[in-house]
């Protein structure tokens, strides 16, 4: 497997903030790997530093062997702007093919028109553009080179879901056709419909890195709600890994809802109301980062 980037034990502080923490991670190329985390957990300061737009604080990071700093490297990379930092006054196309232009062989401006479903869009300023028409464009732009690495940041926040659908049709033929991708989502289902390989980043550390499968695995959980007096002790029961207030009594996150139960009875702990439902993905994994949060913290 050849290795187009890389981090090394790499921390990286802002003054009292630590954003990352002795994050070790490798970018083999052929995959699509899903960065997922809940808000502050890094996932931005870990693209900027492969795309040598920030510097470590401590460890190295590498791209395509070398130095992220390095301009010729760079050109290798593909990565999404902040949709806001388009030009207001420049067309599309003209966009496409201004960015295109520092690239040795760009993709033709009309097939990436047509690739992102932007040939309608072309003579439009940028300026005028719905923030769902500008993420499209973002996204686009991070082709324009034929890169080998893509970084995609959050590329469907703000999207409806079919324009999100569009969006991932063409990152998949766009991996399809070479090209590897890293991309950042809080979309549990985004990372799902694309991901071969899913990193789950929380308060600046890896919690997990495995394949989707795997992780997918790990976070089904089951929802428990019910009403009782003694909360606290459910909580520290075996397979209970999280609980939160609900409408009606409290909900706790098992892994076993079944061994919950009997454990229930067994403990003789007095409960009324109990309805047991599958957690959503989304819910599973913020108990998961949450957990573990607490686990660093404490
Ligand atoms: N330039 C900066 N100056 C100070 N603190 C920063 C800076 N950039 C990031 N941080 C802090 O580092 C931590 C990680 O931020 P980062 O933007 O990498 O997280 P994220 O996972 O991308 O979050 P989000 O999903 O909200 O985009 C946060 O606590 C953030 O406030």
């Amino acid at each position: 497997m050849t290795k187009l980037a890389g981090l090394s034990h790499v921390s990286r502080r802002f003054g009292d903030v630590t954003a990352l923490d002795d994050v070790t991670l490798d970018i083999h190329a052929g995959s699509i790997v899903g960065l997922l985390g809940p808000n502050g957990a890094g996932k931005t300061t870990l693209l900027s530093l492969v795309q040598g737009l920030r510097r470590p604080t401590q460890g190295t990071v590498e791209l395509f062997g070398g130095s992220p700093q390095n301009a010729r490297n760079r050109l290798r990379l593909g990565s999404t702007p902040q949709a806001t930092a388009l030009p207001e006054t420049l067309r599309v196309g003209e966009v496409l093919d201004f960015v295109g232009a520092h690239f040795e062989n760009p993709v033709p401006v009309a097939e990436v028109l047509e690739e992102f479903g932007l040939t309608e869009l072309a003579r439009k300023q940028t300026g005028a553009l719905s923030g769902g028409q500008k993420r499209r464009v973002s996204v686009a732009l991070a082709f324009v080179g034929r890169p080998e690495l893509v970084l995609l940041d959050e590329p469907t926040t703000g999207l409806d879901v079919d324009a999100r659908r569009v969006l991932w049709e063409a990152i998949r033929r766009q991996h399809d056709a070479g090209a590897t991708i890293v991309i950042t989502s809080h979309y549990l289902e985004e990372i799902e419909a694309l991901a071969e390989r899913v990193v789950v980043l929380g308060g600046g550390r890896v919690l997990e890195d495995d394949t989707l499968g795997n992780v997918l695995a790990r976070v089904s959980l089951r929802q428990v709600t019910l009403d009782s007096p003694q909360v606290d002790r459910i909580a520290g029961l075996p397979h209970v890994v999280g609980h939160e207030p609900a409408s009606s009594g409290t909900t706790f996150y098992v892994q076993d809802s079944d061994a919950l139960i009997v454990e229930l009875v067994r403990t003789g702990i007095p409960f009324a109301n109990l309805t047991v439902r599958g957690a959503t993905l989304e819910e599973a994994f913020l108990t998961l980062t949450d957990t573990a949060d607490e686990r660093i913290e404490g």
